[in-house]
């Protein structure tokens, strides 16, 4: 199979790469999935926070990948030896790619992680500060690697060989780095042998299910069949799903969890056909400042989304009213078990979700 820039295999290419030398970010522009596999660099505040809010990367593990990449690149061009300049400039950006998307915590999480590292070493020479967010953007992305492997690991422990597993949107390799969240557990059970039969929901208005998933997934070899949103419920009912893995892009601290809209319907059908539905979550996407669902800021999107195939043509009345959530919240008590790359965290979610998070900071 061809390597590297010429392969016509998605699995073959990084989601986001660092371009250290040429001050740029490449990611694969996921707007022009399935059909083109486009490059495109990233250098300017502007095509990088566009970037994320157009998905032409996403996912909230991706999200915060490039976000530390990128916040990275900008306080590289901050040309400046006086500490308290850069640190203003640096938190001026910040704040600017932080307002991209509200809702995936990993955007802000990243952020944060890397203001730290200025605060920690306000001390040291600003030339000294840029090479140390340069190594730990690098380590936000080869964490998420680790994570999203021992995420597959802990969530392949819930399934046998032969499953059926439905998963809904995009949380895979596409959405993180490698592996994915909800995709962990399949391709690693791909490498053992365990040959799933995998439901991807298309996932409208966006389609990331069948324009992402259906695609990475049989790029990988995996046995995926695409359905329409619709369907999740009768390949329930027909005893064909022995689980769900979704992704997540903030986890409350009561297990509520948000994710691409249409999550919390998959999860309301799976709780009436008693079939487990998980929900994969690094511990990064893990939020106790939020108490509950309710307190998750939840993105609303153009209704061009929903009237026409956004990257295609129209395909409701000009005019026509739209409400065009990108989340919803499922409340946790339809989780059967939150998946972390420290185990896996069950109902009462306000207690295991910080023994869980006590393992990370141990
Ligand atoms: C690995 S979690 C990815 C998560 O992000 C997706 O949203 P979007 O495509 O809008 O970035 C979706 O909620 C996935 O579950």
């Amino acid at each position: 199979m061809e390597k590297g820039k010429n392969s016509k295999n998605i699995m073959d290419y990084a989601t986001v790469t660092l371009l250290d030398a040429e001050n740029a970010i490449e990611i694969i522009d996921q707007t022009k999935l399935p059909g083109t596999i486009e490059l495109i660099r990233l250098k300017s505040a502007q095509e990088i926070w566009n970037a994320i809010y157009l998905l032409k990367v996403r996912g909230a593990p991706a999200i915060g990948v490039a976000a530390g990449f990128g916040i990275y690149l900008l306080a590289k061009e901050i040309e400046t030896e006086d500490y308290e300049v850069f640190y203003e400039a640096f938190q001026k950006q910040k704040e600017y790619l932080n307002s991209s998307r509200p809702t995936a915590v990993n955007l802000s999480w990243a952020l944060n992680r890397m203001e730290k590292v200025c605060i920690a070493n306000k001390n040291k020479p600003v030339a000294e500060i840029k090479e140390l967010l340069h190594k730990e953007a690098l380590e936000i992305q080869e964490e998420d690697i680790r994570v999203c492997k021992s995420i597959g690991e802990h969530g392949l422990t819930l399934v046998k060989p032969g499953d059926g597993i439905l998963t809904h949107c995009n949380a895979g390799q596409l959405a993180t780095s490698k592996y994915g969240t909800a995709t962990a557990p399949i391709y690693l059970g791909e490498e053992r042998g365990y040959h799933f039969h995998v439901f991807a929901d298309e996932t409208r208005p966006l389609l990331q299910g069948a324009r992402l998933t259906s695609f990475e997934l049989h790029a990988a070899g995996v046995d995926v069949t695409l359905i329409c949103d619709n369907m999740s419920g009768t390949v329930m009912k027909q005893g064909l799903v022995q689980a769900v893995f979704v992704g997540c892009d903030r986890v409350a601290a009561n297990g509520d969890t948000a994710n691409k809209i249409g999550t919390s319907v998959v999860a309301t059908v799976a709780k009436r056909y008693h079939v487990p539905f998980y929900v994969c979550a690094p511990t990064s996407t893990i939020d106790l400042n939020t108490a509950t669902g309710d307190d998750i800021c939840i993105e609303e999107r153009p209704a061009e989304e929903v009237t026409e195939m956004w990257y295609q043509e129209r395909m409701a009345p000009e005019g026509v009213k739209v409400y065009n959530l990108a989340f919803d919240v499922t409340d946790h008590d339809l989780i059967s078990g939150i998946v972390t790359e420290y185990g896996i965290a069950r109902e009462p979610y306000t207690e295991s979700l910080k023994e869980i998070l006590s393992k990370r900071n141990a």
